[in-house]
């Protein structure tokens, strides 16, 4: 099946083959490009209009589906090969593996779930330099050819690899299946095919008005040295967006993933090169985050930083580039696109549907254990309703399982390792004790055998519990009730505290005056705010996502406007007719 059969929509039966390791692609293409491949691209005329995106239909893993069935093979084939091998690459080939450290499993900490090879400073150095290298060759290459990478990647990550990848994110991030579908499947692929779509838009926006005897053009360049990407545990898609949008408009990029979605990343890594990706162009690199960085921010061609991740890392690369740029250290003026941290809410108005709210919350609270940038951590219920909300929430709770991600019972699975878990069992512990707190449900954490915690919620008796400000990243949520008239005076409240955060907020009200008030006064308190819908689940295409303040740059991931900071643009003019004179007619 080639590539026209799956852009024309014919799904591909998808095969259980595993993803080959580096050296045995089968798909890969030679780079750069042979004699033939060359002529093939110059001998085609035409504006290219991209394929229209479209939102990956989501599987659901229902008992006796064909799509759980091929799932439960992808899990039992990856378990045969633990502990997972993730190799050093160079120049796309794997090549002799330094020294390897550990992940354990989040369901089960007792088992490496991967290896990894690290680099080290002069493998960073050597990955830098080749990415430079292989940069003309690949901004020279057609949008056309770059674009189709991307979109066969996109078919790659929802068909021939699906369950593979989705398995990868399942042990390897504890994610439960739907979690595992909607990030590793859907949303990965759909980033592919919209971010095609978004660079296409870029490159389409061009001057309109002209001097007679005159054209314009924008040169849509990508930026000049390479894109240093850092991506985040959570998500596989985020990692895999992270690099995309700058390939696609030329760029060449470093990318660090998480030690703990190593092989998920690498998995992606590979879908790219078996798109056609051409090795050089995108370094995959692992190993320790600030010796890492420090060779990457120490070089004189970095033009940007796309990460995903906590606020306070991202502040530290912030003050370090600052360094770098006041004792000019690099050629420009580095780029950085940063999505970070949340203290998400949820503002329950009088006049909301309770049991609706009640079950938006658990999701947006509990699923994948609170581990979402735009998970629900803080919620403001009205007194009169407060009653009906603690003890529909606890009668739902007790129907939600927690468990191993394989188990597809389980609603919300482990945490990501041992640190996360140490600071939220501490966090649970001291909160347990803590007489401002009243424990509506859970409490408990157990890491004997994985790392988890139970949905916890606690009722603060004031509104400036410190709870209310702290990311934990984990199943917790601390509660605030206030008296129904006090409506108004609480905006402000929500709107100032939060840890400085802006990421996500939701309101549920059956009142429009209510829910136009609070998009107003809120309207710098959430990058995304959702009525009557919990705060996680942002859809590529539909919800572009990210928060301003404390939560990052704001940039949008799943927009134009994201791609926009990886462009350099240039502005272009040519004049068709000779000048007459030095002088103009007002200097008569
Ligand atoms: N806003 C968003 O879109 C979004 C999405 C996902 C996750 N997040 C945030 O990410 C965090 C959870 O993810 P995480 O635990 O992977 O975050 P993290 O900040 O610990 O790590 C993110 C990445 O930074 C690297 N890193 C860590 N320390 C570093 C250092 N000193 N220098 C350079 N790189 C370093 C890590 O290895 C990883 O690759 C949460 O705060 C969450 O809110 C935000
Ligand atoms: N975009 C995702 C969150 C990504 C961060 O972890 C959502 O909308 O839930």
């Amino acid at each position: 099946m080639g590539l026209f059969d799956l852009m024309a929509g014919r799904l591909a039966v998808p095969t259980r083959s595993s993803i080959p390791t580096v050296p045995r692609l089968t798909g890969q293409r030679s780079w750069p490009p042979t004699g033939t491949q060359k002529k093939r691209g110059l001998a085609t005329a035409g504006h290219y209009k991209t394929p229209k995106p479209f939102n990956e239909p989501n599987l659901h893993y229902t008992p006796s589906s064909p799509e759980r069935q091929k799932l439960i093979v992808a899990l039992s084939e990856l378990r045969t090969k633990i502990p997972l091998q993730v190799p050093s690459i160079k120049n796309g080939v794997e090549a002799e593996t330094k020294s390897n450290a550990e992940v354990y499993f989040p369901s089960d900490n007792s088992s490496v779930f991967a290896k990894y090879a690290t680099a080290n400073e002069e493998d960073i150095s050597s990955a830098i330099e080749a990415a430079l290298k292989a940069k003309q060759a690949w901004q020279d290459t057609p949008f056309t050819d770059r674009a189709a990478i991307f979109l066969r990647a996109a078919e790659l990550v929802s068909k021939k690899y699906r369950f593979e990848l989705m398995a990868a994110t399942m042990l390897g991030q504890g994610k439960n299946a739907w979690q595992a579908e909607i990030d590793a499947a859907a949303e990965l692929a759909d980033f592919y095919r919209f971010n095609v779509s978004y660079a296409e838009e870029i490159y389409s926006r061009q001057p309109t008005l002209n001097e007679k005897g005159q054209s314009g053009r924008t040169d849509w360049r990508p930026l000049e040295g390479f894109v240093y990407a850092i991506s985040p545990f959570n998500f596989t898609a985020i990692g895999g967006n992270l690099i995309s949008g700058p390939l696609l408009l030329g760029n060449v990029v470093v990318w660090k993933p998480s030690p703990y979605n190593v092989y998920a990343s690498y998995l992606v890594y590979k879908i790219l090169l078996e798109a056609g990706l051409p090795p050089n162009v995108l370094q995959f690199v692992n190993g320790d985050a600030e010796a890492i960085t420090k060779v990457a921010l120490s070089h004189r061609e970095l033009s940007a930083i796309n990460f995903t991740g906590s606020s306070d890392v991202f502040r530290g690369l912030y003050g370090k580039i600052a360094d770098g740029v006041k004792e000019k250290k690099y050629r420009d003026f580095p780029r950085l696109v940063a999505e970070t941290s949340g203290k998400n809410f949820h503002l329950v108005h009088p006049t909301a549907d309770i049991s609706n709210a009640v079950k938006h919350t658990i999701r947006a609270s509990f699923e994948y254990a609170g581990q979402k940038c735009s998970a629900c951590s803080r919620i403001y219920i009205p007194q009169s309703k407060a009653d009906q909300f603690f003890s529909e929430i606890k009668a739902e709770l007790s129907n939600v399982k927690v468990g191993p991600p394989e188990d597809f019972e389980s609603f919300t699975g482990p945490v990501i390792n041992q640190a996360a878990f140490t600071k939220i069992s501490k966090a649970i512990d001291a909160a347990n004790q803590d007489g401002q707190l009243e424990l509506i449900v859970g409490g408990h954490h157990d890491s004997t055998k994985g790392f988890y915690i139970e949905p916890t919620i606690y009722n603060a008796r004031t509104l400036d519990h410190p709870l209310f400000d702290q990311e934990l990243f984990g199943p917790v949520l601390v509660a605030y009730v206030y008296p129904d008239a006090e409506f108004d005076a609480l905006l402000e409240t929500i709107d100032k505290q939060g840890g400085g955060f802006a990421l996500t907020g939701a309101i549920f009200a059956n009142d429009p005056a209510a829910i136009r008030k609070a998009e107003n006064r809120l309207r710098y308190a959430a990058g995304n705010f959702y009525t009557n819908c919990k705060t996680t689940g942002a859809v590529i295409g539909q919800q572009s996502f990210g928060g301003a303040r404390s939560s990052g740059t704001n940039d949008k991931a799943g927009s134009a406007n994201m791609l926009m900071r990886f462009t350099a643009p240039r502005t272009l003019k040519e004049e068709y007719n000779t000048l007459d004179s030095v002088l103009y007619p007002s200097n008569a």
